[in-house]
């Protein structure tokens, strides 16, 4: 099998605020065509690292971030045109903001339909229900066309139908993937890669076919029937440092 590209590489990669080190001494390597799930306890570390690998590729990544980032005076349309604006002139761009063409209505119609979301494409954002607004964060980010997607929790307000669903389109519309979930289900069902973080580092990162439902409840603080798994005892044993002279405060080392 060919071995596919490196995408992303952190080497010994520490983030710190003031005096807490928040990623601390991150090592990773992603390659093309990889679909990682990022998993731990709320504070672990991931939204800090989804930004630091982000930062790397920033043309060629849909972003869809924890907080949605929508403008709550525009329409559900707008909001997701914005997705592409990269690939209209300034003047198409407001044009189509504006009085949309047929050609972008059509595009946007069509996603608005396979998101749930035709009978709110024209209402502006801050009349819809939590889980209305994620989905126009995801039709936003699908709208950008990027080879790869970066997701920090896009699926959170979702009820578990639709999560699947929405789920299942990104992966399928993104041949590389990285995202931050809670949902130990999605994360082993749709990921092949797993990476677990707990106090700013990585204490497991391995294909989901190795890792069963009940190491990811340990992470989380729940005890399995046994009361052992890989990721309870690797958890236990970092402790969260503080940064060292050799982190800069909000800043990347490589
Ligand atoms: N701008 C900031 N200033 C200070 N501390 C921060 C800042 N951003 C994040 N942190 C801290 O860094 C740690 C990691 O935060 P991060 O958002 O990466 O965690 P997370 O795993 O994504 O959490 P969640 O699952 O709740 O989204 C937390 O303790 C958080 O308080």
């Amino acid at each position: 099998m060919r071995v596919q590209p490196v995408l992303f590489e952190l080497s010994n990669a520490c983030v710190t605020y003031g005096q807490r080190r928040v990623l601390d001494e991150v090592s990773l390597t992603l390659r093309a065509g990889e679909k990682v799930a990022l998993v731990g306890p709320s504070g672990a570390g991931k939204s800090t690292l989804l930004n630091e690998l982000y930062r790397q590729q920033t043309e060629q990544i849909a972003l869809c971030p924890q907080s949605h980032g929508l403008v709550d005076l525009l329409s559900c349309y707008q909001n997701m045109f914005m997705g592409g604006l990269d690939r209209f002139s300034t003047l198409a761009s407001l044009w189509n903001l504006l009085r949309p063409l047929a050609s972008a209505r059509t595009e946007l119609q069509q996603l608005a339909e396979d998101l749930g979301l035709s009978e709110q494409l024209w209402q502006s954002v801050d009349r819809l229900s939590g889980g209305q607004r994620q989905r126009v964060a995801i039709g936003r980010a699908l709208y950008r066309q990027q080879p790869i997607f970066f997701g920090d929790e896009p699926v959170s307000s979702l009820d578990p139908v639709q999560a699947e669903q929405l789920l299942t389109i990104l992966l399928q519309r993104h041949p590389t993937a990285v995202v931050s979930l809670h949902n130990r289900q999605l994360a082993l069902n749709h990921f092949d890669r797993v990476i677990a973080l707990a106090h700013g580092k990585i204490i497991h990162d391995c294909a989901s076919r190795d890792l069963s439902p009940q190491d990811l409840d340990a992470l989380y603080g729940k005890t399995s029937a046994t009361g052992h798994s890989k990721l309870s005892a690797a958890a236990a044993s970092q402790p969260l440092n503080s940064g060292p002279a050799a982190c800069v405060t909000g800043r990347i080392i490589r």
